[in-house]
């Protein structure tokens, strides 16, 4: 497959500040993807970064079963804070089976199946997403490292082993609610996020807390 191409960009005001909005398509499938990108970004030094993945649901629509749209807006923000760095907003949405499919998935998790159960029920791996196009939108931004706004080690993996120097992760733990505390819990225990409760030291709707909580409390 051809790589993709920086095609166009605009400024993009938001409410967290002005932005360059960078477009990116595949000459080929004309698959799209976008960066935000504010600052010197092609100084070499390493830049505030974040591969946000797609999620209708969370980022435009207000969605709690998710951490999304709140992790959207703090990446922004601390991009803003510091005057300096890239959001690459990576069009694969419900990890890469679309969004249809993801509300078939959440159909499924109405009737009590975790986002991994739902997914192989419908015949997908637990994660159909392809990082390594965010490692070559990086490189046409000039990005060669990044401190990297995750917490999930798959992208950081992808990124060191696509040539990108991930010289820190920073931790992004925004958004925890009763109605996802499920789906943060299944990130940690079956896919290895580092997540960490934000809201109280034990949330008492979380399975993994509640093995936590000694008897006394
Ligand atoms: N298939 C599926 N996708 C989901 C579900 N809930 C959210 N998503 C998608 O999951 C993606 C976000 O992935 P997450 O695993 O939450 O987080 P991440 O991007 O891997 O890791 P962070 O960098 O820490 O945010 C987005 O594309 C969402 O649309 C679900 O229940 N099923
Ligand atoms: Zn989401």
């Amino acid at each position: 497959m051809a790589k993709i191409q920086r095609v166009t960009e605009a400024t993009l005001p938001t409410e967290f500040g002005i932005f360059k909005i960078v477009g990116f398509e595949f000459p080929d499938t004309k698959k799209e993807h976008v960066a935000l990108v504010m600052g010197d970004v092609e100084d070499g030094q390493p830049v505030l970064a974040r591969i946000h993945s797609e999620c209708l649901t969370g980022d435009a629509l207000h969605s709690l079963k998710c951490d999304c749209g709140f992790q959207l807006a703090s990446a922004l923000r601390q991009i803003s804070q510091e005057g300096r760095g890239v959001l690459v907003y990576h069009r694969e949405e419900g990890r890469g089976i679309g969004l249809i499919n993801k509300i078939r998935a959440y159909a499924l998790q109405d009737q009590g199946m975790d986002t991994i159960e739902a997914n192989l029920a419908l015949g997908f791996k637990a994660d159909e997403r392809n990082f390594s196009v965010c490692a070559d939108i990086f490189e046409q931004l000039g990005v060669k490292a990044v401190r990297l706004l995750t917490n999930n080690p798959a992208k950081i993996e992808t990124m060191k082993a696509a040539g990108i120097n991930v010289v820190e992760r920073v931790p992004l733990n925004v958004g925890e609610n009763r109605y996802n505390v499920g789906y943060l819990d299944t990130k940690a225990k079956k896919m290895g996020h580092y997540i960490v409760h934000n809201n109280e030291k034990h949330f008492l709707d979380c399975p993994h807390c509640q093995a936590e909580i000694p008897a006394d409390e």
